[in-house]
């Protein structure tokens, strides 16, 4: 069975609203200045971790894991408020499965805020496998986050397409003999993907 493995944030789902409302509430705390969404956005992709790494170096200030342990639990709780799936997501999903394509994510997103998320959203119900960044010891870019989605899911390599909207993705795929589709609706920029979709209505026609 042929497999398509999503990114998640930036890919299926326009999260950085969510992200980006629990990161300023950790700013406020911290009594430092918000981010603005396209700056959130542009610290995405690298996981929970790196995010705060970045908005705290971006800020000049020191972190630790007392911040982590607010952030973490504020992103779970509140990861579907504002986001939604991009427009033609639903569908484009619908439709793979109609052609008896596997789903599954593979996401740098912490895996509780993960499930959460798809389960606020709908949909959880269309993926067989979901990993995220802290489902092992490894995350994207490292190949073995993909390998270890193929290994749940039954699938080889050459069978399985993992659509992205970051370096990561593409990186990881390609490390793990997997084609890549860059998602251009996302937050990325394409660092030489195998193909590009320009909107989740391509997908099905792209990933074949
Ligand atoms: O939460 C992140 O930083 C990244 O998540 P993604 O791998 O789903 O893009
Ligand atoms: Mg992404």
């Amino acid at each position: 069975m042929p497999l398509a493995i999503f990114d998640l944030d930036g890919t299926l789902v326009h999260s950085a609203p969510d992200i980006a409302a629990a990161l300023n509430r950790l700013m406020a705390r911290r009594a430092l200045p918000p981010f603005a969404l396209p700056e959130v956005q542009a610290m995405i992709g690298d996981g929970a971790r790196a995010l705060l790494a970045k908005a705290f170096a971006a800020r000049g200030a020191a972190w630790g894991e007392e911040d982590f342990g607010s952030f973490l639990p504020d992103l779970e709780a509140n990861s579907a408020v504002l986001s939604r799936p991009f427009p033609g997501i639903p569908e484009a999903l619908a439709g793979l499965a109609e052609a008896r394509w596997g789903l599954a994510v593979c996401t740098n997103k912490p895996i509780a805020a993960t499930r959460a998320l798809l389960e606020g959203l709908g949909l959880a119900g269309r993926f067989s496998v979901v990993l995220g960044g802290d489902s092992l010891s490894v995350r994207k870019p490292d190949p073995g986050h993909v390998r270890g989605v193929l290994e749940a899911a039954g699938a080889a390599p050459g069978e399985a397409v993992m659509i992205g909207d970051h370096a990561n993705d593409v990186l990881a795929a390609r490390g793990a003999g997997v084609r890549s589709v860059f998602a251009a609706w996302g937050y990325g920029a394409d660092p030489g993907a195998d193909a590009v979709a320009f909107s989740p209505a391509e997908l099905l026609q792209t990933v074949r």
